[in-house]
């Protein structure tokens, strides 16, 4: 069922940059078929409303969380901690179980195609309905939830199933992947997209088509002892300083994490303002955001930042080019 070619964008661009897209990952009738059968189990009244966790300072000075809904996103869990979960969905959608049930196909084909990702388990899979009138998600990482103990979380695939979705209508998964160019990834039918679940920050932009927008969201496990994106690859393209302050980040992605917050505060303010209605409890969250934001600036040397501002975004360099040069030097990522 699966039909992910591997060979349609340059493969490198996902251990550089921290994710990857293609096409026609599944045949227009099995799209067709799947974003039925969730659009049916949405009706049914099967899936339930998103929602996020504010990170808020509380009254006696400490840091908490308050749940917020995401207007307009529904939301199932079809698998958790690598189990079944939510039957009743699976039973009255035979066509996307047996997508689901065949997960080791896609599983094998990203492990010929990236063997470090070395993907043994789904962990989690989850059906989306979009309903439209700004819909969107706030700016974040997808790490897996303190509760599960030992997650081994490496990458995350999208799949959507928009066949109507046209220019306009918004509900682009934006890729922030630091230290290269954000890139809007629209929603369009049968378009896979892979980064990495934990050091890629990404947010959905507001939906306002007509139609759902339905995806399938897939986290899967592998190694976690190999950098992804990788520190990264041969400099002689970017500016070196810049290089190695990227470098030195990606190899702590809890730092990385953390300096996204000063890269892309405004970004990350506005994705909140965008995912959730106006409220206390949002602008308790969007207060506790610059505050963490200046903590961690405080902590940056200025010559750093000032080197960041300079040299980035890096440019793409044109791909032709690309995937020359890097056959060449293929060598350089052994043993990273
Ligand atoms: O709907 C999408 O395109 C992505 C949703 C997402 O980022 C998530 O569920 O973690
Ligand atoms: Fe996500």
């Amino acid at each position: 069922m699966w039909e992910v070619d591997c060979s349609q964008a340059p493969r490198e661009k996902l251990r550089e940059q921290g994710f990857w897209t293609c096409e026609g990952a599944v045949s227009e009738e099995t799209a067709s078929e799947v974003r039925q059968e969730i659009l049916a189990a949405h009706a049914a009244g099967l899936l339930t409303q998103s929602g996020n966790v504010l990170a808020v300072r509380l009254h006696d000075g400490g840091r908490g969380g308050v749940t917020r809904e995401k207007p307009n996103v529904f939301e199932a869990d079809l698998v958790l901690a690598g189990a079944a979960s939510c039957p009743k969905v699976l039973q009255q959608s035979p066509v996307l179980a047996a997508l689901l049930a065949q997960e080791g196909m896609l599983r094998k084909t990203l492990n010929e195609s990236w063997p470090w990702l070395v993907l043994d388990r789904l962990e989690q899979a989850k059906v989306q309905v979009n309903s439209g009138n700004g819909g969107a998600f706030p700016c974040h990482f997808d790490l897996p939830s303190a509760a599960a103990k030992g997650a081994r979380r490496v990458l995350t695939a999208l799949l959507y199933l928009n066949s109507d979705w046209r220019e306009g209508d918004g509900g682009e998964v934006e890729i922030l992947p630091f230290p290269f160019p954000d890139v809007p990834v629209a929603p369009c039918d049968r378009r896979l997209v892979l980064f990495s679940s934990c050091t890629t920050l990404h947010r959905v932009r507001p939906y306002t088509g007509a139609c759902g927008r339905v995806c399938i969201n897939l986290w899967f496990e592998g190694e976690v002892s190999v950098p992804f994106p990788a520190p990264l690859p041969p400099c002689e393209r970017y500016d070196a300083q810049a290089c190695k302050i990227v470098r030195i980040l990606r190899q702590q992605p809890a730092e990385l994490r953390a300096f996204c917050k000063v890269w892309y505060a405004n970004t990350m303010a506005e994705s909140l303002r965008d995912a959730f209605e106006p409220s206390e409890e949002l602008d308790a969250a969007l207060a506790l955001h610059f505050e963490e934001m200046r903590a961690v600036e405080s902590r940056i040397a200025p010559t750093t930042l000032e080197v960041l501002r300079e040299c980035l975004p890096f440019k793409e360099t044109p791909l032709v080019l690309r995937e020359s040069e890097t056959a060449d030097l293929s060598g350089l990522f052994d043993g990273m």
